[in-house]
């Protein structure tokens, strides 16, 4: 049997998706062995992890597949390509020497499930050995990641191209390219294990009431740690009802190979969104935000959802003056972005507020602070800083919880420091006129529109 080629001629470089990848009895029976699996519950006893985080679950590839989802696992594996996910042409910044695998070098899988209702999302991160990223303060990552979709619902995985050494530093800053994959059961999409992705709520095409389900498979040089990524031994497995491998080898034997149709989605049933424009209010878009350690906001403009169509896989690229995460949140409780901070030779512009709230709802600051730290990212970095993560900078600079919004520039170099003037209504100009009596030139660029208030998050533009 001839596999199919998806890269001949890649739609993205950053995933790629098959659909039917199932055969529709198996499919069925995943879907069964999902639901088991998750009524079992907590069947590590691993009690209280950190993060509330359920562990995952480890299959090597020395074992025989004891239920329809380890036979799925050996199937996907036929689809996983890694040569052609790392190759020289395509380079991460800090990607000097890119790693090349074979598969050969795969010993296994991490697998776990993901159960949203359909209007939910999943926070942005990184897919890494937990434990790991726990114990050294650095991210090892699977060689690829793959999402296999059970259902047709909910909102889509947005993969970026975006990735981090240690979750702290990111390349590049700011995701210019972005792989939008909607629900669609028994697809299967596979992208490189080190890349920032989550699911987006707000680009949800469906109603309330029915579930999104996913099954997560990633593919690893060498199991990932415990706690976190558990071996399923044959007495557990049994106990939870996932233990008949002579049943899924006389299927095979009777009814085929577990696998469907296969078929690579490209270009030809799935568009390339190119986001381009100017103006703060592109006609036709809809911007949106999520939330992500360190660079802690990222805003994206796309089709309103009216235009997207479920179950489609879209290449999305955005122009700079389309996405924005140029500032930091400061944050006191962590170590690790305190000495980064005062590392980086830039002088920032700090803007302290009382909560998130006053920074993304609808006439918050972030709809113009973002676009004017994008302006200035070259000369000045910029953060904003809560009460609950930042009041204890408060003093450094004479602040009171009154003076509150209010923005400060800092040379952590020279230690110069100036606090805005409290007169007058805090907004974009005030935040300018700082910059400029810091003795800090700002380029004037096409930039007018910089001054026009962005609509409201979430809000159809
Ligand atoms: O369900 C999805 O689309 C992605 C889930 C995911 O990224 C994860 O669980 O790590
Ligand atoms: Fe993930």
């Amino acid at each position: 049997q001839s596999l199919p080629d998806p890269l001949v001629e890649p739609f993205s470089t950053l995933a790629v998706g098959f659909d039917d990848v199932l055969s529709l009895t198996v499919i069925g029976k995943v879907k069964t062995e999902v639901e088991t699996y998750q009524a079992a519950g907590d069947i590590y006893e691993s009690g209280d992890m950190k993060f509330g985080k359920r562990p995952t679950t480890w299959f090597s590839f020395d074992s025989t597949p004891r239920n329809y989802i380890e036979a799925s696992i050996m199937e996907f594996f036929k689809l996983a390509v890694p040569e052609d996910f790392y190759t020289p042409d395509y380079t991460v910044e800090h990607y000097g020497d890119l790693k090349r695998y074979k598969k050969s070098d795969i010993q296994g899988a991490e697998w776990w499930i993901q159960a949203r209702g359909s209007k939910e999302g999943i926070g942005f991160h990184y897919d890494k050995d937990e434990a790991y990223a726990s114990l050294q303060m650095r991210m090892s990552f699977p060689i690829l990641s793959t999402i296999t979709y059970l259902t047709d619902v909910g909102a889509p995985t947005l993969i970026l191209n975006q990735t981090s050494l240690d979750g702290s530093v990111e390349y590049p800053e700011v995701p210019s390219e972005g792989f939008l994959s909607y629900p669609k059961k028994n697809r299967h999409v596979i992208f490189r294990g080190d890349l920032n992705h989550g699911v987006s709520k707000t680009l949800s095409l469906d109603d309330e009431g029915s579930e999104r389900i996913t099954l997560l498979v990633n593919w690893w040089v060498s199991k990932p740690l415990e706690p976190n990524c558990m071996v399923l031994t044959d007495d557990l497995a049994t106990k939870i009802g996932l233990n008949y491998p002579s049943e899924v080898s006389s299927y095979i034997s009777s009814s085929g190979p577990v696998s469907g149709s296969q078929v690579p989605v490209n270009s030809d049933s799935t568009p390339y969104l190119n986001i381009t424009g100017t103006k703060q209010k592109e006609k036709g878009y809809k911007r949106h935000l999520e939330r992500f350690p360190p660079n802690d906001a990222f805003y994206y403009d796309m089709p309103k959802n009216k235009a997207l169509t479920k179950g489609s896989l879209y290449a999305v690229t955005w122009e700079d003056t389309r996405v924005f995460g140029h500032t930091g949140m400061l944050d006191l409780y962590n170590t690790q972005q305190v000495g980064s901070l005062f590392r980086d030779p830039l002088p920032k512009l700090i803007v302290f507020v009382h909560e998130l709230r006053d920074l993304d709802s609808p006439t918050g600051i972030n709809w113009w602070l973002q676009p004017l730290a994008r302006k200035i990212s070259d000369k000045i970095k910029v953060y904003t800083a809560t009460t609950e993560k930042a009041k204890g900078a408060w003093a450094a600079f004479g602040l009171k919880e009154g003076d509150l919004p209010i923005a400060v520039m800092h040379d952590t170099q020279g230690d110069k420091k100036m606090v805005m003037e409290r007169e007058g209504t805090f907004g974009m100009g005030k935040v300018e006129k700082l910059i400029e009596e810091f003795g800090i030139i700002v380029e004037e660029k096409e930039e007018q529109e910089g001054r026009e208030e962005m609509g409201g998050m979430g809000q159809e533009l």
